[in-house]
């Protein structure tokens, strides 16, 4: 569903373009999970930036359904986005001024593609019902990053892209929160390509992969 093929990727630096990706492949069936793992500034969250279509590679091809997302302009890539894939950053980019349900089920309402019992679903196994009403500033942060992979969810993507949310949560709540979105993920049997550092967290998804020096390889 998700096919890199021989994605370049650079960035204008002072000293000259940073090469990044440097001819990356890569295959996602549906369904599947993938850990993508590897240093510090191998290029993770820019990869994933490129799955979601926020932004192009300089040379290759990225498909989504095979859809060439690469040669789509921004609109056509947005429509993509908004319809196929689900969101998981490091920030949680959720509304101050919407209450907790209404974060979670913007987009769907947007779309008219609302799904009540799978909203109230997500919100249980999330821990957030007794709080649907509250607003954002008035969660945890723990709760928040919960928020906002309900929000993910809430429309059933194909694909999850997860660019691990850790925060400033300790290691065990946010193994815990991480083992939640794979039992969610599993449970819609949406695909999930998620960066995360942590080999616990890796261990149970299908596939294991390390960017380094502009490539993948396996782990
Ligand atoms: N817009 C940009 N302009 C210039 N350089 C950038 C830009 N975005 C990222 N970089 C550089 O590209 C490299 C890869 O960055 P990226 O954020 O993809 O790495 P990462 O593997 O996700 O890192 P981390 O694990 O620390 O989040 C880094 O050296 C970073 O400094």
């Amino acid at each position: 569903m998700l096919e890199f093929r021989q994605v370049h990727k650079a960035y204008a630096t002072p000293q000259g373009p940073l090469e990044v990706l440097e001819g990356v492949d890569l295959e996602l069936a549906a369904g599947e999970s993938l850990a993508l793992m590897g240093e510090s500034g191998s290029g993770k969250s820019t990869l994933l930036h490129l799955a979601a279509g926020l932004d192009v590679p300089d040379r290759g091809d990225i498909l989504l359904d095979g859809k060439r997302l690469s040669s789509l302009a921004e609109p056509a890539r947005a429509a993509l986005r908004r319809e196929r894939l689900g969101l998981v950053f490091q920030q949680f980019h959720l509304i101050p001024s919407l209450s907790v349900r209404d974060n979670l089920t913007l987009q769907a309402r947007l779309a008219e593609r609302e799904d009540p019992d799978w909203t109230t679903m997500l919100l249980e196994r999330l821990g957030l019902a007794n709080m649907a009403g509250r607003y954002p500033e008035q969660l945890s942060g723990g709760q928040q990053q919960r928020l906002a992979i309900g929000r993910a969810l809430a429309l059933r993507p194909a694909l999850l892209l997860a660019d691990e949310p850790t925060g400033n949560l300790d290691e065990a709540s946010a193994d815990s929160v991480l083992a939640l979105l794979g039992e969610l993920v599993a449970e819609s049997r949406c695909a999930l390509l998620m960066v995360t550092h942590s080999a616990r967290v890796a261990a149970p998804m299908d596939r294991r992969l390390i960017l380094k020096r502009g490539q993948l390889c396996s782990a």
